[in-house]
């Protein structure tokens, strides 16, 4: 039935535009695009019955495979490690794409892109499907930038594996790093691969010891190189004792010969491998007792007679428990390696059950799922990416949005499987659907089939979590958490061109919005200007660039500004009386209450109630309190800025009968913004963590440069030809660095920022901005 299946893609003309609505994934998303001539996507549908004929039955085995057999993979990379030539090859030798592209051709990208304008057709792929070796495997795409930290954790959020893509002259960089983090955090099993290995100076050595030493994970090295820099030419397999040599004289890979590695022709790599292998078994019997047992008593004497799929059934029993992570090698550029990284892939990392999601209990086989991408197409509305989890999802299906509390309709099903949107039956749990129809729902949200299920599972959660899952809401225990939006750290004024296209703009915003809940728009009070906050230079560029390119609006962007906060050094007590008749109602409050300070590197206050106070309180009176809080927490008294860190104690307060929780609300928060401005006070600004790489000829340079932006550096380490600098640096001095940097350097050095923390100002440096934003508080 496979095979019917590629038949029909393989002659089928009319090949869809994929599309770019995301800059930073754009260049994998471009290189999938010019491998396919462009035809909008809503000629592309195929329908079921024109698919297959009727063989319906070998269809469900393609379009439902056994939830064994699927694989929903990411792959993550630091900036330039390869990780879109490794994809475009994996989708070249899994038969998505049919000719190699070349990240380098950087006209294409931009021909795509004008292409797209002109056609003004918004299609972006959030997933591919494609088929290895009778696996279904889901690729889910990771953005690199630090700007989309959110986009690359929502997307880990909804991943059973992840392939982490080196650059092995490099090894273990920042971004690296970060992902790794985030990675571990989500518990998903990992696969390295070190790419690059045809490149002057790199070193499996070498970046096997940083994964080692930085990751601070176990390597379990499943390969060896060929060779390293030029004379890269294939790779060892350390589990079967196989060398796989690329055929030099093909373009782009596919003929490639394993071999066994025999006494009489490679005495010295069968030893070494020999040695690498038998290294490996010890490692893995380390891990895993069972192994230890087989390899103890059975095989003792001689680790050669270990069969290998014993050896890698073992090997994927500690990479699921992430205990160790298998590392390969290759050198995707040169078309070598990347064949046995996907059988890796099938090999190694889980299916969709054999990740232990303790939610999926509560749902009993229910619809479950997660709504992790939202695109707007310009013909078929929104559609969103789901990853079920459990039950099934079908065309006409009522779904109940837990997030949003409504319930909306799936009007069509598709799956982006090979280079067309099929249109199916029905998806089941374990797989990525893309659903047509759905008005309201956004990029994070969670979808059960109905309000009754989505209770029911929430009171098992409750019964069988106890108070772990007990929130303040029903339906909140429910929701698949675990990505918190960060806050943005930087905001400018965007403008329409004209007050009549005002409405457009808020349009484009608000489908903007759904996209991407780390984009924040507000409108500013005073100056009635929409204000735009996003989490960095690059994030807020691409939103301006987006309304222009996907909603034909040229909109000005004011001075990009940074996002501060503020604190209280000590702790003030203040009392509010709110009286106040309206119509023949009188609303009668008065709250006394303390701010005091916390370390909580938060802009969530913390909130206390005297014994006295939460005695008898009705709940609608602490939501009316709680809300007051929040709301007055938002507004610092020196910049307007969040105030963070703080914890606020309730010691008394008297509601007439009658009172509005409106009026409690704002007595509350009145009584706050009193305490507040009594309080010593301090601005905090984000501080960045910065890793530059720079040749030592320029290291001093960069060093006094960073110096001026009152940056610390923490070390600088050197890496092959290379000097790394790590260290700190306020945003505020680090806007359009990537100019000066390149400028300073010849465009020969680079680097990688990331929030650190928020840190106090220093009094003077306090006092120059204070003094500078008197004048702006006006605008903003
Ligand atoms: N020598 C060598 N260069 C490679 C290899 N793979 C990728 N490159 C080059 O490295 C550069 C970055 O490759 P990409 O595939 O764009 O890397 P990326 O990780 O997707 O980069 P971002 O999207 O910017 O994060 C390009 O110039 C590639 O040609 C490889 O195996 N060997």
């Amino acid at each position: 039935m496979l095979s019917n299946l590629r038949k029909f893609v393989v002659s089928h003309k009319k090949i869809p535009i994929l599309h770019i609505n995301n800059m930073c994934c754009s260049k994998m998303r471009a290189s999938l695009q010019r491998l396919k001539s462009h035809v909008p996507l809503g000629r592309n549908y195929s329908s079921l019955p024109g698919l297959i004929g009727n063989d319906i039955k070998s269809l469900h085995s393609v379009i439902n495979p056994p939830i064994a057999k699927i694989r929903n993979i990411g792959i993550m990379a630091h900036i330039d490690a390869g990780k879109t030539t490794t994809t475009e090859r994996i989708l070249y030798y899994s038969g998505y794409t049919r000719s190699l592209g070349d990240v380098d051709d950087g006209d294409t990208v931009t021909d795509f892109m004008a292409q797209e304008r002109e056609r003004g057709i918004t299609i972006q792929s959030a997933a591919v499907t494609f088929d290895w070796k009778g696996y279904r495997v889901n690729l889910i795409d990771t953005p690199g930038h630090v700007d989309f930290t959110l986009e690359v954790e929502r997307c880990l959020r909804v991943l059973d594996g992840a392939v982490a893509v080196f650059d092995a002259s490099a090894g273990v960089e920042a971004q690296t790093l970060t992902v790794w983090r985030q990675a571990d955090k989500h518990k998903i099993p990992r696969i390295c691969f070190l790419n690059k290995m045809d490149k002057t100076g790199a070193s499996f050595k070498y970046a096997v010891e940083s994964i080692r030493e930085k990751l601070k994970a176990k390597p379990l090295l499943l390969q060896l190189p060929l060779g390293e820099g030029k004379a890269f030419k294939g790779v060892v397999d350390v589990v079967n004792k196989e060398k796989l040599l690329w055929n030099p004289n093909s373009d782009d890979g596919k003929d490639f010969v394993r071999n066994p590695l025999l006494e009489m022709s490679d005495p010295e790599l069968l030893k070494e491998t020999t040695e690498a292998r038998n290294a490996l078994i010890e490692q893995v019997a380390d891990l895993d007792d069972e192994f230890a047992d087989l390899v103890l008593g059975e095989f003792s004497e001689n680790f050669d007679l270990l069969p290998a799929e014993k050896l890698q059934t073992a090997i994927r029993r500690v990479t699921l428990a992430q205990t160790a992570v298998p590392v390969l090698c290759g050198s995707a550029l040169k078309n070598k390696g990347v064949q046995p990284l996907l059988d890796a892939v099938t090999v190694y990392l889980p299916s969709p059950e054999e990740r232990n999601y303790e939610f999926l209990p509560w749902y009993k086989g229910d619809l479950c799922a997660l709504a992790f991408k939202v695109l707007h197409d310009k013909q078929r509305g929104p559609l969103v990416f789901m990853r079920i989890y459990s039950g099934m999802i079908k065309p006409q299906l009522a779904i109940y949005n837990i997030n949003g509390n409504c319930t909306e309709r799936i009007s069509r099903l598709l799956l982006p499987f090979a280079d067309q949107h099929i249109e199916i039956p029905s998806l089941t749990a374990g797989n990525i659907a893309l659903t047509v129809g759905l008005k309201h729902t956004a990029t994070g949200d969670t979808i059960a089939s109905s309000k009754s299920s989505a209770l029911a599972a929430a009171r098992r959660a409750e019964t069988e979590g106890g108070k772990k899952h007990r929130r303040n809401n029903e339906a909140e225990r429910l929701l698949l958490a675990g990505v918190e939006i960060p806050e943005p750290v930087f905001f400018c004024t965007i403008e329409p061109p004209s007050v009549a296209k005002q409405p457009d703009l808020d349009y484009a915003l608000k489908c903007l919005q759904r996209e991407d809940p780390s984009l924040k728009v507000k409108l500013d009070a005073d100056s009635g200007q929409t204000v735009l906050c996003g989490m960095g230079e690059l994030h807020i560029e691409i939103i301006h660039d987006r309304i222009k390119r996907e909603y034909g609006l040229e909109t000005y962007l004011g001075p990009l500004q940074v996002a501060y906060r503020e604190t209280i050094l000590n702790a003030v007590r203040a009392t509010d009386t709110l009286d106040r008749t309206l119509g023949d109602k009188r609303h009668l409050v008065t709250v006394e209450l303390e701010v005091k300070p916390v370390e909580t590197a938060s802009v969530m206050p913390v909130i206390e109630y005297a014994g006295s106070v939460s005695e008898d309180l009705p709940t609608a009176s602490q939501e009316a309190i709680e809300n007051g809080i929040h709301s007055a927490c938002l507004q610092g008294p020196l910049l307007g800025s969040p105030v963070q860190d703080v914890a606020v104690a309730v010691h008394s307060l008297v509601i007439h009968p009658g009172t509005s929780t409106t009026m409690i609300s704002a007595c509350v928060s009145r009584c706050i913004q009193k305490a507040l401005k009594k309080a010593d006070k301090q601005v905090l600004e984000p501080l960045m963590k910065l890793e530059v790489t720079v040749t030592r000829d320029y290291l001093s340079l960069v060093l006094a440069d960073l110096a001026q932006r009152r940056g610390t550096i923490q070390e600088i380490q050197t890496r092959q030809e290379n000097k790394i600098i790590t260290g700190f640096v306020p945003l505020a001095e680090i806007m359009g660095y990537s100019t000066v940097l390149r400028t300073l350097t010849s465009g020969s050095a680079t680097f990688a920022l990331e929030l650190s923390n928020y840190e106090a100002m220093n009094p003077q440096d306090q006092t120059v901005l204070l003094g500078r934003r008197s004048g702006l508080t006006q605008v903003l």
